[in-house]
């Protein structure tokens, strides 16, 4: 165990104000900390703080070096009142050629400082194979070797159907005749098992590995499967969150799949911003309503996927026009034109606009949605895939068969 405590601690509790603003102040610092080019908070597969002490759950790539890492952070984060950090630390195994791809079994946990000796990647011969090879830019992110195209659904603002949107999109998908997955990352409310109907169905492991449910054909899994089974919406902090983000993608047994859909958590922080830049995202979909607010909460989407180079497939418009179905008189609820207008700015297609109607909401909330049930509305998800599929050949990644999972 390291201490980085110099001076007398200040023995008055802790404010919850004051709690949160040293979280944020932990996040930033592991956010902004890079190995090899490639955020740490990526690499948290746990996180706990217990006043001045820090504890890390740590996959680390290889040839990484825990003690000047764990000396380091210290340094950053003496000043927001960490005075000890705990370090637990996974290695990869060194890579010796081509060997088996199946993971070996786990090493046990070590606290970096205690260990230093055995936590050194070339010491540990029991350690597991590298499950990625970092890559700091889009661009130089090979695709995964079993999915053609990865898409994330993604909406500046929450509720405005993100999630409704992604599941009848993947549906639709399926339905033009794809092999489909679905990853729930909506760490704040994962709702895919739900508009499902696969809520009480728990993804198996095989291997270390865990094996999407197979949800009406779709190959899908969630966040909220490593929760405790209650729905209770999760307060991850951000480097937790992306680490365990991270662990559902890269320690999946997903099949061959032309689509993976990503719901990707609402907002444009630190969060989306980290997964951005480590999955080799084929592009991005944007689901507003026309509100200024979503409109210019959706802008922000748009810019964070262009600074990350993703290109933005199109722009989704839900609830754009609702119908009483009592007097049929039909009323732009929340305005008029906004999808358009921002398809029109930032040039990218306007895939779709989807009606405000309680049977989409209905639908979901049963667990058969509309693309499903083939209701009235399932023609406009089929529409959007389409007008999805038209383009996104154009930008494919290249493949990396090399890369072990
Ligand atoms: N076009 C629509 N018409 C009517 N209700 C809708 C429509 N789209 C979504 N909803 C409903 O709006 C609510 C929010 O939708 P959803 O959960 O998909 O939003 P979200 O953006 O994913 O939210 P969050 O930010 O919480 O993840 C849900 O009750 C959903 O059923």
């Amino acid at each position: 165990m390291f201490n980085f405590m110099k001076k007398k601690t200040n023995s008055e509790p802790e404010t919850p104000q004051q709690k949160a603003e040293r979280d944020s102040a932990v996040d930033k610092v592991l956010l902004g900390y890079e190995i090899g080019m490639v955020s740490i908070a990526t690499m948290v597969t746990g996180l706990e703080r217990k006043g001045d002490q820090l504890t890390l759950d740590l996959r680390l790539p290889q040839n990484s070096r825990p003690e000047s890492i764990q000396q380091e952070l210290g340094q950053l984060l003496q000043p927001h009142g960490i005075k000890t950090i705990h370090m637990n630390v996974r290695l990869p195994a060194p890579e010796k050629g081509a060997g088996s791809t199946l993971p070996k079994p786990m090493p046990k946990t070590t606290n970096a400082m205690d260990n230093q000796s055995q936590s050194s990647a070339t010491n540990n011969a029991n350690a597991e194979p590298p499950i990625t090879k970092s890559a700091p830019t889009q661009a130089s992110l090979a695709a995964h070797p079993r999915i053609r195209h990865i898409i994330v659904v993604a909406s500046g603002k929450g509720g405005v159907g993100k999630s409704t949107t992604t599941v009848n999109i993947a549906l639709a998908l399926q339905k033009l005749g794809n092999r489909v997955g679905v990853l729930d990352a909506d760490i704040y409310g994962p709702s895919m098992p739900t508009m499902l109907g696969v809520d009480s169905v728990k993804p198996e492991l095989e291997n270390e590995q865990f094996v999407p449910v197979n949800a009406h054909g779709l190959a899908m899994l969630s966040i909220g499967s490593l929760l405790d089974g209650d729905n209770t919406p999760v307060a991850w902090r951000g480097p937790k969150a992306t680490g365990a983000l991270m662990q559902l993608y890269n320690q999946t047994n997903w099949p061959q799949l032309d689509y993976l859909v990503i719901d990707m958590p609402p907002g444009t922080g630190d969060i989306q911003l980290t997964l951005a830049q480590r999955i080799p995202v084929t592009g991005a979909v944007i689901v507003t309503t026309p509100q200024h607010v979503a409109l210019l909460d959706a802008q922000k989407g748009i810019e964070m996927f262009n600074k990350t180079n993703i290109p933005v497939l199109g722009v989704v418009e839900n609830m754009a026009l609702h119908t009483c179905s009592n007097c049929n008189h039909t009323e732009a609820i929340f305005g008029t034109g906004g999808g358009e207008r921002i398809a029109e700015q930032y040039q990218v297609p306007l895939l779709g606009q989807l009606p405000l109607a309680s049977s989409i909401r209905a639908q979901v909330d049963k667990g058969e949605p509309s693309v499903l049930a083939d209701d009235e509305f399932a023609s406009y998800y089929v529409n959007i895939a389409k007008n999805i599929e038209t383009n996104i050949d154009k930008f494919a990644k290249p493949v990396d068969d090399k890369r072990i999972f």
